[in-house]
């Protein structure tokens, strides 16, 4: 029992141990406050934190500012807002933000949009995960917002090898549907395409009457196995009026235009997600359907001859080119386009109704001068309309039309001469053209 309590220290012996122990430990801390520089010992102890917290916690998280430096915006952050919102359902609190800026079609699509303190779950390969939007004020400036995406610690190489890269994927492919399929609704104010459109009057009661009888025409789709479609083809030099004649169509059928820019479509299965998301009543319109690639063409055939009967009905679909002789002979096939449409220059018929929209008048004293000037000169109803809009005065805007049919004229006549020297200079001599002309006609 003595041998015990002689081990026990005694009070004194343990205080004095306490006290050299502090007095060494602050020893230790001077010097180390002396002789080791203060960012290397910051460095240290962040490693120290970083080691012993990890050592203990089971989950990481990765923080995603939306500002990568101060003002380089963050692409992946930009990635995250527009993949989460596709991810509805692991959306935890039901709420999303819903709105557009989208004057010219208010009843487009609205986008989407992740509210502040949202948890959004999310699964990848079977790793689960946890995304969280927070908000950071900033006096005097825009608050600042970052994403926190959380996953187990032995998740943390994988997150960052592919699913990264899988959340830029999805969301460039939502921005290149928003972008490739533009939606315009009909105008319901100015649904008489008397107003707008001048086009020659018997191609106008045609065209009325093929989209009427398409219109009523459900029954007998059905009853020869058709798919209720009719494809048209614009073609004809730029500014003849296409793009006019498809709203005027859109207008008179009530039908929403869906715009597709079919070049910046990237693959065949793109472009069967964006064809599928067309509603019934609807144009689809290709414009410049000469510029897209030939795999897509195809694909977009098929989806035209196939697919189309069995996702939805009462849909047309408009291809425009400017140059009808490029167009790739599979889309020309018979069967495939039902009625072709040429547009041409401006006509004496064309030139009356344009000046019956734009000046508002019916009938002037110059327009006999200027339906002869169409017979030297074409002119678009484009170029027509932009001389007529330069003034509310008729004479005017009727003088300036000449003008520029004058200066037309001009141009051309000087273009046919310098052709002519052109040719003459390659012809050469008299004696180099006799031998040309002579072995021309001996090669025929
Ligand atoms: N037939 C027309 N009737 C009334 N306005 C027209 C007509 N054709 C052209 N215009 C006027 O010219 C403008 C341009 O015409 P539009 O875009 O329809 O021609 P386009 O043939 O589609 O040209 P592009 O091939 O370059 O797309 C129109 O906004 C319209 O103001």
């Amino acid at each position: 029992m003595a041998s015990f309590y002689n081990q026990v220290p005694s009070v004194s012996s343990v205080f004095f141990l306490y006290t050299s122990f502090s007095a060494i430990t602050m020893l230790l801390r001077t010097i180390l406050n002396e002789v080791v520089p203060k960012g290397i010992r910051e460095y240290i102890t962040v490693k120290l934190v970083d080691y012993f917290s990890s050592y203990f916690q089971s989950d990481f998280t990765f923080v995603i500012e939306q500002h990568w430096g101060e003002y380089v915006e963050n692409q992946t952050f930009l990635a995250a807002q527009v993949y989460l919102p596709t991810r509805l359902a692991g959306l935890t609190t039901g709420k999303l933000l819903v709105g557009s800026n989208n004057l010219k079609n208010p009843t487009a699509q609205p986008k989407l949009g992740i509210p502040v303190d949202t948890k959004i779950m999310d699964e990848f390969e079977g790793i689960h995960l946890e995304w969280n939007l927070h908000n950071v004020k900033s006096k005097g400036r825009r608050d600042k917002q970052y994403f926190h995406l959380t996953c187990k610690k032995e998740f943390r190489e994988k997150i960052l090898a592919d699913y990264f890269a899988y959340v830029t994927e999805s969301a460039e492919k939502v921005m290149r549907h928003r972008e490739n399929l533009q939606i315009f609704t009909y105008n319901k104010e100015d649904s008489d395409w008397e107003s707008t459109l001048a086009i020659e009057p018997d191609l106008k009661t045609t065209l009325m009457n093929d989209l009427d009888a398409f219109s009523k025409g459900k029954d007998f789709f059905k009853s020869v196995g058709r798919a209720w479609k009719r494809v048209y083809l614009l073609y004809g030099p730029p500014g003849t009026g296409k793009s006019s004649m498809v709203a005027a169509i859109a207008n008179q059928m009530k039908y929403n235009i869906y715009d597709l820019q079919i070049q910046s479509v990237k693959e065949d299965g793109e472009l069967r997600e964006i064809l599928t998301s067309t509603t019934n009543r609807s144009i689809l319109l290709i414009e410049e359907i000469d510029c897209g690639s030939d795999i897509l063409l195809s694909g977009l055939l098929n989806f035209v001859d196939g697919l189309w009967s069995s996702c939805g009905e009462e849909k047309i679909i408009i291809f425009t080119t400017n140059h009808k002789e490029m167009l790739d002979p599979a889309l020309l096939r018979p069967g495939r386009i039902d009625v072709h449409i040429l547009m041409v220059y401006c006509t004496p018929l064309v030139f009356n109704k344009l000046v019956s929209l734009y000046p508002k008048i019916d009938g002037h004293i110059l327009c006999d001068a200027i339906e002869k000037l169409f017979l030297e000169v074409s002119i678009t109803p484009a170029e027509i309309t932009q001389q007529l809009m330069a003034s509310k005065d008729a004479d005017i805007a009727l003088k300036g039309v000449i003008e520029y049919l004058e200066t037309k004229k001009i141009k051309r006549k000087k273009i046919q001469n310098w052709r002519l020297m052109e040719i003459s200079k390659m012809l050469g001599s008299k004696k180099q053209k006799h031998n040309w002309l002579s072995s021309a006609f001996s090669y025929l």
